[in-house]
């Protein structure tokens, strides 16, 4: 049976999704070995996550797909490597699986979801050239909109942190000409992860049908920002400060139009969203928070309706 794609937006009912995987996640990194500032704060401060850990936080988000029958595929583990963080690793856009030109550290990821690719009709796989860097993380979809995360920076390619280049935005709209792409200037830093936008999902997400969680200052531009403020209206956002957005608040992942899985201690989002009649499914996830990815981080949806 072939992987019938289809995903339009962020909030549709999933039907299929890849889940990372935290098994055999090896031992902790060593500072140099490090590519995000939150990682390196704990490699420091003696305080990375465990495997064990991680792999139970993960069953918890696996058991939630499960109680809502989605089809679920995990990666072939590859011995001693981080596999978590399966969103950046590539991308569906309508019914074509873009496959991401990852940071080098992460390029083993993507062959390790082979035997999914080899389920999806070759015509429908897109590969971007060498100068193209693109992450997952850092593209959104909104109906007819292509949200994505950049650094327009001229230090650019100073920034590990930086993973999406101009050039990536030029190849979405070459390959896309029917949506709109709008692409968002991201504040970075390689060491404070409170100061770096990872990706754009680290600062931004819609929710339901209308919403959105944002942090405003995760955007060098105050335009970008008003540009999502005026198409989802103020009142439909739901502000984040500083903490919140080190916490990844803006990570929580949707099922459908109205159920959510969020972190069980982002008490102030969970309430604004139930008050909103979104259902929310808590779970823990504050271990593999310490790496600077969270729920929408951990998953590569495939079909939604
Ligand atoms: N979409 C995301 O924000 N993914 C999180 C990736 C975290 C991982 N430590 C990285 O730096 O690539």
């Amino acid at each position: 049976m072939m992987l019938k794609l289809n995903v339009n937006d962020e909030t549709s009912r999933l039907r299929a999704v890849v889940l990372g995987t935290a098994q055999s996640n090896g031992p902790t990194p060593t500072i140099e070995e490090a590519y995000d500032p939150k990682s390196l704060e704990h490699i420091i401060a003696g305080t990375y996550p465990l495997e064990i850990d991680m792999v139970a936080e993960m069953e918890g988000f696996h058991n939630v797909f499960k109680k809502y029958n989605v089809e679920v595929f995990r990666p072939e583990v590859i011995k001693d490597y981080n596999q978590i963080f399966t969103r950046d690793i590539g991308f569906v856009i309508d019914d074509k699986f873009v496959k991401a030109n990852i940071l080098p550290d992460r390029d083993r990821e993507l062959p390790a979801i082979d035997y999914v690719l080899q389920q999806i009709n070759p015509h429908n796989i897109i590969s971007a050239p060498v100068n193209v860097h693109i992450e997952g993380g850092d593209v959104m979809l909104w109906n007819d909109h292509v949200f994505i995360g950049t650094y327009k920076g001229s230090d650019y390619k100073d920034y590990i942190t930086a993973r999406t280049n101009m050039e990536g935005v030029e190849f979405i709209k070459e390959m896309f000409p029917n949506k709109i792409v709008k692409e968002f200037d991201l504040v970075k830093s390689k060491i404070e992860p409170r100061d770096n936008a990872l990706h754009l999902d680290c600062c931004f997400q819609p929710v339901g049908s209308s919403k959105g969680i944002i942090y405003k200052s995760g955007f060098r531009e105050e335009s970008d920002y008003m540009y999502l403020v005026k198409l989802f209206g103020k009142e439909n956002l739901f502000h984040i400060e500083r903490e919140e957005m080190y916490n990844m608040n803006s990570n929580i992942f949707s099922i459908d139009t109205n159920v959510v899985v969020s972190e069980r201690s982002f008490k102030r989002l969970n309430n604004w969203l139930r008050s909103n009649d979104f259902v929310v499914e808590e779970i823990s996830y504050k271990e593999i928070a310490k790496q600077e990815g969270l729920l929408r981080c951990s998953t590569l949806p495939l079909i939604r309706d």
